[in-house]
């Protein structure tokens, strides 16, 4: 068994149950000390990706036949060691990702925490049975496997987001084709290692490393394909929409977010900056779930902008692998140079920078940035529209709960909203008007729980619902079935 501790890895390709090289290979950087090459991935060409496929396609009726038991024992396994082995691998997540180890051991045992949930809907396959209209007749409708379904995963969760689609695709009988980002192929490349020993026919699951925009396109016109899922940014999100309705592949798309927490006056003052804390720039900000918009009530606001104020001067800004860190860089100079970009926008749109903004120069090259908080600013401002990905957020502030409501619910996106207040009325009255996927009171609008449905509305989210028995609906297809005994 390889350790993802060893020195300098190879991030190879895992397809029909082999290890291959891509095309050429691509250094895996450390975003907190740039001197630190992790690995060398596999960038794959067309023919890397036509072969996984293949392997997939070939593999597909084999896993589609097998048992509940077969499906849960190799699902359990896969959970049982990632869980054993969490800190590894948190460790090697957060030095690709740049999360702090706290979030990475975090992140690698939530993905564990899937395998095993879905170890157990395996064994919970839902159907359904009705009388026919007709006398005598018998229908059930079976919920059946969809076939090969390509998965395409971001860098900002580099092993919870490809184990919530892999565990349920592989749950329920499909076989796959994972394209990792580019920029954290560590994560992927141990997963599959340990699905490569967890009795999974070859085939059954493949990894291949390389550009989106090169490999993503392919993945989608080639018709052994039948569905995709996505997690990632909204232009690529709908390029990939447009593409699959083309082809007519069922798709599901997780996109951005412009995530409101709204603060109330009759708020628990600690337990929302608490919240905002967490909500917008914990995992320096990476989050589509993250608290960007902080939607605060008159009677509340100096208080709570004073308070989260002393709480960022006190973050401590670092290396990722450093236990002290509580807030590691950002992924990459791309990255960074955009979230300095909107840094900039809002200075200029009238933003008052009540801290932080600046790019930290520390002891070693990586690419940190002091957290952003604007005040003063108002939703029609790019700041507020517009998904930073960055750990930067801005405060508008709002007369009372009805324009706060108002503020939160005028956005393109809808994945996840918050809400901080005592009060009973306001917090029931958020929780059926919010216009998101996912509502929080007195809690961040990031970090949510693995066994329940994850997913947006408006323009954060398209088709069925991620995560929990409900991504059942995604990864199966239905059959009606009529009998006459
Ligand atoms: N909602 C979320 O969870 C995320 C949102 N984002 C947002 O996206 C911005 C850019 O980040 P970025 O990583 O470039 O996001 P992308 O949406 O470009 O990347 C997400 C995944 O899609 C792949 N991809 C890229 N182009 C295509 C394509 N044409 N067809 C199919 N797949 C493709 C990527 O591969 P490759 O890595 O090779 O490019 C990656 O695996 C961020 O600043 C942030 O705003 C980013 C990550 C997650
Ligand atoms: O906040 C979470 O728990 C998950 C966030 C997420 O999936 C994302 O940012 O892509």
């Amino acid at each position: 068994m390889a350790s993802v501790e060893a020195g300098a890895m190879r991030f190879d390709n895992f397809i029909a149950g082999e290890w291959a090289g891509g095309q050429s290979r691509v250094e895996n950087i450390n975003p907190s000390d740039t001197r630190d090459v992790i690995g060398l991935a596999a960038r794959s060409g067309a023919a890397d990706l036509d072969r996984a496929i293949d392997a997939a396609h070939a593999a597909a009726p084999g896993w589609a036949a097998s048992t509940p038991q077969q499906r849960f024992d190799v699902l359990d396994a896969v959970g049982t060691e990632i869980l054993a082995r969490k800190e590894e691998l948190g460790r090697l997540l957060a030095r690709e990702e740049g999360k702090t180890l706290a979030e990475g051991i975090g992140e690698a045992a939530r993905a564990g925490q899937i395998f095993k949930f879905f170890a157990g809907e395996a064994l919970r396959l839902p159907g359904e049975r009705l009388a026919s209209v007709r006398p005598g007749i018998e229908i059930d409708m079976r919920r059946e496997p969809v076939g090969v379904i390509g998965l395409i995963t971001p860098w900002n969760f580099p092993i919870a987001i490809p184990a919530w689609k892999v565990a349920p695709a592989l749950a329920y009988g499909n076989a796959v084709v994972l394209k990792p980002a580019e920029l954290v192929p560590g994560c992927a490349w141990a997963l599959a290692d340990i699905l490569s020993r967890s009795g999974l026919p070859a085939g059954v699951f493949n990894l291949v490393g390389g550009r989106g925009s090169e490999l993503g396109p392919r993945m989608i016109e080639n018709p052994k394909v039948k569905a995709i899922s996505f997690t990632g940014s909204v232009p690529t999100g709908r390029g990939i929409a447009a593409a699959c309705g083309q082809h007519l592949k069922k798709v599901q798309l997780e996109m951005g977010g412009k995530n409101p927490l709204v603060v109330l006056d009759d708020a628990d003052l600690d337990v929302a900056v608490g919240a905002a804390l967490n909500g917008a720039f914990f995992s320096t900000g990476q989050r589509c779930t993250a608290s960007s918009r902080l939607v605060v009530t008159e009677g509340i606001h100096d208080r709570f902008v004073a308070a989260l104020t002393e709480k960022l001067k006190a973050l401590v800004v670092g290396d990722a692998l450093d236990p002290k860190t509580q807030m590691g860089p950002v992924v990459d100079e791309k990255q960074l140079e955009q979230d300095l970009a909107y840094v900039e926008i809002a200075r200029q749109e009238g933003g008052r920078l009540a801290f932080g903004g600046d790019r930290l120069t520390l002891d070693k090259p990586g690419f940190y940035m002091a957290p952003a908080l604007f005040t003063e600013t108002t939703h029609a401002m790019r700041i507020n529209r517009e998904e930073v990905f960055g750990p930067v957020a801005s405060v508008v502030r709002v007369r009372d709960y009805d324009e706060a409501l108002a503020v939160a619910n005028d956005t393109d996106f809808g994945l996840s909203s918050g809400i901080c207040t005592t009060s009973l009325k306001h917090a029931s009255d958020f929780k059926a008007k919010s216009q998101a996927g996912m509502v929080l009171v007195n809690l961040p609008t990031a970090g949510v729980d693995y066994h329940v449905p994850f997913g947006g509305t408006k323009g954060s989210s398209f088709g069925a619902r991620e995560q929990g028995r409900y991504a059942v609906e995604f990864y199966t297809t239905v059959k009606t079935a009529y009998t006459q005994p």
